[in-house]
This record gives structure tokens, C-alpha cells and sequence, in this order.
């Protein structure tokens, strides 16, 4: 199954008559479109309007299906194509609202001046009241520099904004979280450390996102030292908590031990170290590394991994495949052993469609759509803040992929993430080991 990477919405009018919907979903059916959702605006005595939600693989194929459906004749009219993504772009995804009404002058007085000044000085007074009496500590800090958005590369922070906007909703949207996002005009890891470690008070942990490796690496270990806040980058370690909840899904389905399989990585940057560094921390003896960067292969030597030069040598060696390049298309089809499990996580385009993948032998097959750092992320930080852990430890990520996996249903890799219960389930685990850890320190 190609790519489906262009999305419009056809406003289509037929005439009622039975049959007439069906020769404009032939129509585009034949052009190569694929369907989506189909809502019917208005049925009227003579005519229907409905909006069509249709997915292309490119601009060439969309002008295809679009003029076969103004082609069709007899009463069906293409009236308008609107880009549905870019619309719901418009004026950005998130806002900063007021919690309170600010209606009379009591309110005024309330919320802000005089009144506010009291509550100024108790935090001067006890600055853990901060906590009770600020945002602070239901707010997240979500931080790019813009060097590894999504697959897109080094684009920058400014065009990374819709990434970091959209964590910002899915934050709000699952767990209440009011995620900030804080876009860096540098690179620098110097300059990347003092920045976040200046604007730290104003937040209750630092979500670090689509920065590129290696600077990822120093950047985020010289952040969680120098922070009593929580701090995770996002590209390494809620892509691991995912990958292994999937991993282990996949396993309990197949009947075989996670901890004897072996493991092929592809791509040892933020997300595929990290990934091989879990596997690896979870007890699977055997994961192999590939990337086109030696360095980044001497890496994965340093936490128990084997680099592998080829990607088909790789491919051969590996019960469970997962591949974390950025490079759609990189796995061809004649590579999949029969009965693997492949996991192609780059986003927007994978590394080998899990249809095609199954079709050439694959016992189990995602994407970056379905097994993505979005069941991870939020409920990892709801449980934190809620525990006021100091930091995101090795056993509350491993909760976290435990209580994905303990919730995913039978045959299936992951949970759906709008399912509001999934991110109960991992904020509740990551909370319960935050507490031990607290106890046992103490
Ligand atoms: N599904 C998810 O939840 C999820 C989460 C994080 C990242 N990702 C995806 O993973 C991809 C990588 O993200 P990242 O943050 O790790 O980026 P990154 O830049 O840190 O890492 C990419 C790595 O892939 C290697 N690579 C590139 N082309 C290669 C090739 N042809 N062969 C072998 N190695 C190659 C690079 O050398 C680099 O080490 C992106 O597409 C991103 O969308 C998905
Ligand atoms: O943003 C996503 O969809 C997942 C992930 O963080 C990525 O960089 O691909
Ligand atoms: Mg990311």
C-alpha cells in the first residue's frame, strides 16, 4: 500500500438518486484515491451535498482523482477542494485561557492587583507553595531546536512549531498537562542547556523534542543533572517505553520469550539508541544496530549492542526489526524473514509499509502512526507531576511500557491513543514507582 500523504476534502453535490455515490467513489477509487471519511451535508428532493474526505499518494494522483470526479456528468458537481490539515492550522492549535471568570471589579482585584501581591509574598516566603498556588506545576516546557523534526531533518525550530503544538494539545487533550512550547534559536548544546536551565522555574518538567543526535544525548544528561524537574526527551524515551510495549505484545501473542529474541535496530540516533539501549536494560541479550554513521554504531557498542554493516545482514539476524532512520522506503520487501516482527517508526513516512511488509512474511507489522511516543509522553509526565518526582527514572519508563502492554488488547501491538484509559493506566504506573523511589530515598 503506497503512501497517503496528501489529504483534501472534495465538497461533492449528486443528484438523489440511488447509485450516484457509488460512481463517484468508483471514480475515485480508479483515479488511485482512497476514501476517508464521507459526512453528507444536506440531503436535499433533487440533489445531496456531501464533504469526501480523500487521501492521494501526490499533487499528481489528486489532479487525476479530481478531474475523473468532475468527468462523471449527469448531475455531479465537484463544487470546492479544501486542504482540511492546513484549514485546522489556521490561527494555530493551542491558546493560553484564564482558569477564572474576570468579570467585576472584586475579580479584578481578586486575580490580580492588590490581591495578587499576597500570594506574591507567600511564595517568597515558602517558595514550594509555587506548587499550590501557580500553574507551574501542571505546566511542561516543550523544547525544540528544530534539528530532527519528525523525519524532516534539520527544518528548524520555527517550522517545528506544529509538532511542538500538536504535543501541546495531545498534552491537554489526554492528561490536562498545559504543555508550552519553547522554540531555540540555536544549536549549541552550551546555549541549549543555560537557556532551558534559565526558563526552568516556570515549569514542572521539560519535555526536549525532535532534537537532533548527537547533541541530544549531552544536552538532555546535562539537563537532568542540573535540574531538580523532571526531564525527558521525547525522540529517545518515550519512543523506547512504546517500542517495548509493542515488543512485548508482540511477543506474548506469538508465544515467544521477549528475552531470548533478537533484536535489529536500524537508525542509532535519538530514537534507535534509545531503543537498544531499553531492549538491552530489559534483559534481551541479543540486539543488533545499523546506521549509516559509525560513530553512532560505536555507540550502541557502548551499551551492550552489536553494530551489523548491512541492513539486509541485519535484516537476516533479527527476530523483531525496528527502524528509526527518517528514510522512507529503506526496507525492502524481499529482506522480510517470514514470521518477523517489524516495528518501521519513522514519521510521516515509515520505513517499510506495514501492509507490504505483511504481505512479504511479516508476522506483525506497525508504523510511526500506531506506535508512537503519544501513548508514552503524556501519561509519564502526568505521573510525575503528580508524584513531584525530581526526574524520570529507568523503572518508571519500564512501568510505563509494562502498563501499555498490560493494556493492549489481545493480537493487537498498542492501545488506540484516544483511548483516555491508556494514559490513566501509564500515568497511575509511572506514579506508583515514583512514590517507591521517593519512600526509599527518604
Ligand atoms: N513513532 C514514534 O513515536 C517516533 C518517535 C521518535 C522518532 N520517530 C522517527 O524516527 C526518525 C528518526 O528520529 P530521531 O529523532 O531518532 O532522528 P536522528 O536524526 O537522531 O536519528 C536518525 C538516525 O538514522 C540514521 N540514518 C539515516 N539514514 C540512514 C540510512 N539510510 N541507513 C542507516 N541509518 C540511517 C542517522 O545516521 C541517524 O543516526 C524520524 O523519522 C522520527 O519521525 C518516531
Ligand atoms: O511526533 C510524532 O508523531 C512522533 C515523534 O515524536 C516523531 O518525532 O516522529
Ligand atoms: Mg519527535
Amino acid at each position: 500500500m503506497p503512501d497517503r500523504n496528501i489529504i483534501r476534502s472534495l465538497f461533492v453535490e449528486t443528484p438523489s438518486v440511488p447509485g450516484n455515490l457509488g460512481k463517484v467513489a468508483t471514480a475515485i477509487g480508479m483515479a488511485g484515491g482512497d476514501i476517508g471519511e464521507v459526512e453528507t451535508v444536506q440531503v436535499g428532493p433533487t440533489s445531496t451535498m456531501r464533504n469526501i474526505t480523500i487521501h492521494c499518494d501526490d499533487h499528481e494522483q489528486l489532479e487525476q482523482v479530481l478531474s475523473a470526479v468532475r468527468e462523471l456528468g449527469g448531475g455531479i458537481l465537484l463544487h470546492t477542494v479544501s486542504d482540511d490539515v492546513l484549514r485546522a492550522h489556521e490561527g494555530g492549535k493551542i491558546q493560553m485561557k484564564s482558569r477564572l471568570d474576570i468579570r467585576s471589579l472584586a475579580d479584578l482585584r481578586r486575580v490580580y492587583t492588590p490581591g495578587v501581591a499576597d500570594v506574591c509574598r507567600t511564595i517568597q516566603e515558602e517558595p514550594d507553595k509555587a506548587r499550590i498556588y501557580t500553574s507551574i506545576g501542571n505546566s511542561v516546557a516543550i523544547v525544540t531546536d528544530g534539528t530532527a523534526i519528525l523525519g524532516l531533518g534539520d527544518i528548524g525550530p520555527l517550522a517545528g512549531m506544529p509538532v511542538m503544538e500538536g504535543k501541546a494539545a495531545l498534552f491537554d487533550r489526554f492528561v490536562g498537562i498545559s504543555g508550552v512550547p519553547i522554540l531555540l534559536d540555536t544549536k549549541d548544546p552550551d546555549k541549549i542547556v543555560e537557556t532551558v536551565k534559565q526558563i526552568s522555574p516556570t515549569f514542572g518538567g521539560i519535555l526536549l523534542e525532535d532534537i537532533g543526535s548527537p547533541h541530544c544525548f549531552e544536552v538532555e544528561a546535562r539537563l537532568k543533572e542540573a535540574l531538580s524537574i523532571p526531564v525527558m526527551h521525547d525522540d529517545q524515551h518515550g519512543t523506547a517505553v512504546v517500542t517495548l510495549a509493542a515488543v512485548i505484545s508482540a511477543c506474548q501473542s506469538a508465544g515467544v520469550q521477549l528475552k531470548e529474541a533478537s533484536v535489529g535496530q536500524i537508525g542509532l540516533g535519538a530514537a534507535g539508541l534509545a531503543i537498544a539501549r531499553m531492549f538491552r536494560a530489559y534483559g534481551i541479550e541479543r540486539v543488533y544496530g545499523a546506521d549509516k554513521s559509525e560513530v553512532a554504531k560505536e555507540r550502541l557498542r557502548e551499551f551492550g549492542g552489536e553494530p551489523v554493516d548491512g541492513l539486509s545482514q541485519l535484516m537476516e539476524r533479527a527476530d523483531i526489526v525496528v527502524a528509526t532512520t527518517g528514510v522512507p522506503g529503506l526496507i525492502r520487501p524481499e529482506w522480510v524473514r517470514p514470521g518477523q516482527v517489524i516495528l518501521a517508526l519513522s514519521n510521516p513516512k515509515p520505513e517499510i509499509e506495514p501492509e507490504v511488509a505483511l504481505e512479504a512474511g511479516a508476522a506483525y507489522a506497525a508504523d510511526g502512526r500506531s506506535v508512537n511516543n503519544v501513548l508514552g509522553f503524556p501519561g509519564i509526565f502526568r505521573g510525575v507531576l503528580n508524584a513531584r518526582a525530581r526526574e524520570i527514572t529507568h523503572p518508571m519508563l519500564v512501568a510505563a511500557a509494562e502498563a501499555i502492554a498490560g493494556y493492549t488488547k489481545k493480537g493487537e501491538l498498542v492501545p488506540h491513543p484516544l483511548d483516555p484509559r491508556v494514559h490513566q493506566e501509564v500515568a497511575q504506573a509511572v506514579e506508583t514507582v515514583a512514590i517507591q523511589q521517593k519512600s526509599s530515598i527518604q
